[in-house]
């Protein structure tokens, strides 16, 4: 299966994992492994715990051999978000930043005037930026603009397991921007939302919630991690041609099933 690209750094997976809200570090550990993901996303903030807890969680992922792309969860600011990459860019020793900076605490929903200040901001101090942002086209311009190599829109609200609420306008991102890697961060639910975005073409997924909240973190991460493989085949094996894949009706199972 070809390779992602982001950055210059080529990747077999394509599929990121956020390390949050697991049950255990073990069952943790045992999700990134099921899952294949070359990279996993942390919190600073969230795990920035200094006892014992904070220290094991840190070592762990350093032991997985896997590359850690931190993310600015949780910032509200420009200022904020600009501090916290900082932070990660000196513990982690990588450019790469997940930028967050949220707009509205119940949905989560990025604050794109602040994120694009914050991604020119970081650009122009050598961050290679991974911004977390909607399928608007004008925004995901000016983070072009102020320096993004990689798009990440959401599918649906973060933790709300929904799939892909704007399936057209994913779409239309991805015509938009054939050179761009893009990623698709945030609120999928069931490996078959995984699978619909990479018959869109995306290039890779992201996401947490669905994993860390599972049942069976670990048998979920390995489904979520064949739904990737067989959306990327589906995409591949269509004609060349750009046609109305069939994207599945959004299939509900846990927290989507017990509705808003
Ligand atoms: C871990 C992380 O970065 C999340 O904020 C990410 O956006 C995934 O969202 P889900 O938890 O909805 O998968």
């Amino acid at each position: 299966m070809s390779s992602s690209s982001f950055y210059g750094v080529e990747l077999k997976s394509r599929l990121l994992l956020g390390t949050s809200r697991y049950p255990s570090p073990a069952i943790l550990e045992r999700a990134i492994k099921a899952s294949g993901a070359e990279v996993v996303t942390v919190s600073l903030r969230r795990e920035s715990g200094t006892g014992r807890a904070g220290q094991a969680f840190w070592s762990l992922i350093q032991s997985m051999g896997v590359r850690v792309l931190p993310n600015t969860a949780g910032c509200h600011s420009v200022k904020e978000a600009v501090t916290t990459a900082h932070m990660a860019r000196e513990l982690f020793d990588t450019p790469w930043i997940k930028l967050e900076v949220i707009g509205e605490a119940d949905t989560l929903q990025p604050d794109v005037f602040g994120l694009v200040e914050a991604a020119r901001i970081l650009s122009e101090d050598g961050f290679e930026v991974f911004p977390y942002t909607t399928e608007d086209l004008v925004v995901a311009e000016r983070l072009v603009e102020a320096g993004c190599r990689v798009l990440m829109p959401w599918g649906a609200p973060i933790g709300s397991a929904r799939g892909l609420n704007n399936v057209y306008g994913l779409r239309s991102m991805r015509a938009h921007f054939p050179e761009i890697p893009l990623v698709v961060d945030a609120g999928l639910g069931v490996p078959s939302h995984a699978a619909a975005a990479m018959e869109l073409g995306y290039d890779a997924v992201l996401l947490n919630t669905a994993v860390a909240e599972a049942g069976d973190p670990v048998e979920m991460a390995r489904a979520f991690a064949l739904g990737v493989e067989a959306g990327r085949a589906a995409y591949l094996a269509q004609p060349m041609e750009p046609r109305d894949m069939a994207v599945p009706s959004t299939p509900v199972i846990g927290k989507a099933a017990l509705g808003d």
